[in-house]
């Protein structure tokens, strides 16, 4: 097996006597991506800069190699590796996007012809060519975000943390976000992602740890962790309250709900399930005038994890 692109074990760190992270161990192969989730505040930043050696971790935390390299006895070999993408932006507004790169270029000791070269290449490859001469002030949130993204590649890193990527991002930016950091990864890189969005670590991330109170709550694929919570159910709405009243006697096990003519029914939300409610409906000849299947997905895990409530990620019911 090769050795993983991050091993930390009993990663610790308190700011003014109040601990943030209480002995983390993380460890994430080459090659995959890493989602680290957490409420605000849990600390997700915190491990970012720790990783990325921008802090030190505090005495009693234990081993911590990024790139086969430890943290701290080799920091220069670590920062050689990684490339960072903070929730603030290392974008100069006041020039130009290529300005922005060639400046990255020459921060990485490449050639003119080399710095060019690279320069054009990921404008090309972030859809930035034709912004490319305007200045960077100018630029959409997307825009900055991608070029951010490019500027961290001029160094070629094999792991990058991305912290928050796609916050405050539109839906279209987010999508275009989530492409370059798949691309990333078809091309060999290791990718450390934070987000408060569930729904993107469930579209990208390999392993999800969730973060809180200081310790990794939970941490599993995405679908190992949707099965740490009981399972969906199908939410049956009604508008007229005399058919609705008919379905609550014929559905006498479902969950009622009088002000909003619902009933919900635990159920698997496979295709059987399904069929079985529909012709107990049929049965007692009603139609119900909407139908949604609740599967659990991670904002049910995060929720159960953290009791947190301050995710803004959506719930995923689908309309059948
Ligand atoms: N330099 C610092 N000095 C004191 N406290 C700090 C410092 N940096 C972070 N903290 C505190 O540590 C905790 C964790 O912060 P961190 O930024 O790592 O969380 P986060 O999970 O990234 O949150 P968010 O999702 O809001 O970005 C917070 O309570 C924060 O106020």
């Amino acid at each position: 097996m090769t050795n993983p692109a991050i091993a930390a074990s009993g990663l610790r760190k308190s700011y003014d006597g109040r601990t943030v992270l209480d002995g983390i161990d993380l460890t994430v192969p080459e090659g995959t991506v890493f989602s680290l989730l957490g409420p605000n505040g849990a600390g997700k930043t915190t491990a970012v800069k720790l990783l990325s050696t921008l802090i030190t971790p505090d005495t009693g935390s234990g081993d911590i190699r990024v790139a086969g390299h430890d943290l701290a006895t080799e920091p220069q070999a670590v920062r050689a590796a990684i490339g960072v993408t903070g929730q603030f932006s290392a974008v100069d507004g006041l020039i130009t996007g290529e300005e922005n790169m060639l400046l990255m270029a020459d921060l990485h000791h490449l050639s003119k012809t080399e710095g060019r070269r690279v320069t054009a290449e990921l404008l090309e490859r972030f859809d930035l060519t034709d912004a490319a001469k305007k200045p960077a002030s100018t630029y959409s949130g997307g825009m900055k975000r991608r070029l951010d993204i490019a500027m961290t590649l001029v160094g070629s890193p094999r792991i990058i943390f991305l912290d928050e990527p796609t916050t405050g991002l539109d839906p279209r930016s987010r999508h275009t976000m989530w492409q370059i950091i798949r691309e990333l990864v078809t091309g060999g890189v290791t990718v450390f992602l934070t987000t408060q969005y569930l729904e993107e670590a469930d579209e990208l991330a390999d392993r999800i740890a969730v973060l809180n109170n200081g310790k990794i709550a939970a941490e599993g694929t995405p679908d190992e962790l949707k099965r740490l919570i009981p399972g969906g159910h199908v939410r049956l709405r009604f508008t007229d309250p005399t058919a609705y009243r008919t379905a609550a006697e014929a559905l006498h096990d479902a969950t009622h709900d009088d002000d909003a003519l619902s009933l919900q029914i635990l159920s698997d939300g496979s295709q059987r399930d399904l069929r079985t409610i529909l012709d107990r409906l049929d049965t007692a000849g009603i139609e119900a005038d909407e139908l949604t299947v609740h599967t659990p997905d991670l904002d049910d895990v995060f929720f159960a994890l953290t009791g947190s409530t301050t995710v803004p990620a959506q719930s995923k019911e689908t309309a059948r």
